[in-house]
């Protein structure tokens, strides 16, 4: 069978289509409408529209809503991820393993919508601190295969997940000296992820119910509802959104932040003949120009690189990837520029396994943090602005999140703030601290400056931009992928690579700090108390 997926990178997957041509035809109405419906944002959505001309066919309807898919609330968030040709039968339904949320029995503690690796990680460890957890959302497999450092996953006790390992990582940028990144990474197997996440889940005691959340309201007495497909109503004392960047009708975000860029990325699993990469080596970036044409082209607008995980000395995982672009670079240039890199390498195709495309919504509006509804993971603006990453900041972070999130709940604050009716402060707000401090918020603006950095650049730019950054010292380029330095350590990292840049970097660093409006939100951040 035929699996396309449309989702979220970050977590959570939003609709599934396979075979059966029963669905074939409403379905794929559904979805040119609900594109159609982003007027706002139409241009960016093109590609997509393309892509989805080659969705042949429809199972469910999955979306959390057709307007989610194209638009989320404040932040304009788009998220869109297909997949062609994966197998996904390993994993298991949610719906066989998880017992039914209780309907009409009492009000759980807390609900997360969402089920993906964010979803399914703070719904297990919440409830493994004694809370009522009720988990909902379309019942569907993980369909990524996250890219993660080792060291990172280790951390997470994760490593069991790690499908495969490459002992060291390489970023080529010119045709000079490769750089060796000195760092193992691996290669998440989204069936084992899966899996694992779903077992904390059951010996947890979390309950489950696949459906789709309309909205959140809230009721007299404190609670809330979670309004469901089909009026099912569940209600609990807390929500938390974790259904990836596209749950903007779920939650509110702050007006006039930054704008949506995007991260695009074509990918294939393949067999070749004359693989020219070392199959012990993931390679993590590569810029090399392969056409050595100076002709301007449309290609030329989009900076992509290669990222290439060897599977095998032939079987081979190639994704071509725009880091970051105001509008999406069109899935089909991005497919053609793959092809002909592929081709001009002297890369035979034999055989295609897989093939995904994927957009990923980066930097964008927190969420306002004045709302009781709470959120975890991309739909609280998680993922690294300038990298796109976000699931080991998501799996990391769950168990402290849900340890606050018990805590403010054990503490009967939400019950006892409004029965002696003085309902002054926003109970959730301790939460919303946890996840978004306004030291998180100055690395964010760092982040975010960043991003509009790179947004600037040509290739050649990029390729000295990233030449300079993998000369800074091991411990900063790394905790800045991690995001892991504090925002003291930002100022420094800045400082060193501008000490280390070319001149003409150099200027280009101090006319973006000057100039550009991240610069003065980056400064103004910092400043705030
Ligand atoms: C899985 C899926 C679904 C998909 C996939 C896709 C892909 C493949 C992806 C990938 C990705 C990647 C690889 C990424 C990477 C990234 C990176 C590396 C990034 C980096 C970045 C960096 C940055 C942003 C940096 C920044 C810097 C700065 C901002 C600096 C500044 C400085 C200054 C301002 C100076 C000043 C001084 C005076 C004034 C004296």
């Amino acid at each position: 069978m035929e699996t396309y997926c449309i989702g979220g990178r970050n977590f959570t997957t939003m609709a599934a289509f396979s075979t059966c041509p029963t669905w074939r035809r409403p379905r794929r109405k559904r979805l040119r409408r609900s594109v159609k419906m982003s007027c706002g944002i139409k241009s960016e959505l093109r590609c997509v529209k393309e892509s989805i001309r080659s969705v042949a066919v429809v199972e469910e309807e999955e979306f959390a809503d057709e307007e989610d898919f194209v638009k989320g609330g404040g932040s304009e968030m788009v998220f869109v991820q297909m997949q062609r040709n994966k197998a996904m039968d390993s994993q298991s339904r949610l719906s066989h393993k998880l017992p039914q949320i209780p309907i009409r029995d009492g009000v759980l503690d807390l609900v997360v919508i969402g089920c993906g690796p964010a979803g399914l990680a703070l719904a297990a460890e919440s409830a493994k601190l004694g809370l009522r957890v009720g988990l909902i959302g379309p019942d569907l497999p993980f369909t990524n295969n996250y890219g993660v450092w080792e060291d990172e996953f280790i951390d997470l006790g994760l490593e069991g997940c790690i499908e495969h390992v490459w002992r060291d990582t390489i970023v080529y940028l010119d045709d000079g000296d490769p750089i060796m990144i000195g760092r193992a990474y691996g290669r998440v197997s989204r069936h084992l992820l899966h899996e694992e996440l779903l077992k904390r889940c059951v010996e947890s005691g979390v309950s489950y119910l696949s459906s789709k959340v309309e909205k959140i309201i809230e009721a007299g007495d404190g609670h809330s509802l979670v309004e469901c497909e089909n009026n099912i109503v569940i209600p609990c004392r807390l929500a938390t959104v974790a259904s990836g960047a596209a749950s903007g009708k779920l939650l509110q975000y702050e007006v006039g932040g930054p704008r949506v860029s995007v991260q695009t990325a074509y990918g294939v699993e393949v067999e070749v003949e004359n693989n020219p990469y070392d199959p012990s080596l993931m390679v993590f970036m590569d810029y090399r120009d392969y056409t050595k044409q100076k002709v301007p082209s449309m290609e030329a607008e989009y900076p992509t690189f290669l990222y290439v995980m060897p599977m095998s000395p032939t079987r081979i995982f190639f994704e071509e990837t725009c880091l970051a672009s105001k509008d999406a670079m069109p899935f089909d240039l991005l497919k053609k520029k793959l092809m002909s890199r592929l081709q001009t390498m002297g890369i035979r195709v034999s055989k295609t396994y897989e093939e995904e495309w994927s957009y990923i919504p980066v930097g964008g509006s927190l969420p306002n943090t004045e709302q009781k509804n709470l959120a975890f993971g991309a739909a609280a603006s998680m993922v690294h602005p300038a990298t796109g990453y976000s699931v080991v900041r998501s799996l990391s972070e769950a168990p402290n999140y849900a340890a606050v999130i018990a805590n403010i709940l054990k503490n009967g604050q939400i019950n006892g703030i409004i029965n002696r009716g003085r309902y002054t402060e926003n109970i959730s707000m301790q939460a919303w601290k946890t996840l978004w401090p306004q030291e998180r918020k100055r690395q964010r603006a760092f982040f975010l400056f960043g991003l509009a950095l790179i947004l600037q650049l040509d290739i050649d730019g990029i390729r000295t931009f990233f030449q300079t950054f993998f000369r800074l010292p091991t411990w900063m380029w790394q905790g800045f992928l991690g995001s892991s330095l504090s925002s003291g350590d930002l100022v420094l990292f800045a400082f060193y690579m501008f000490i280390i840049a070319p001149h003409h970097l150099r200027m280009s660093l101090v006319r973006h700090l000057l100039s550009d409006p991240t610069g003065a939100t980056m400064i103004r951040t910092y400043l705030t108390v």
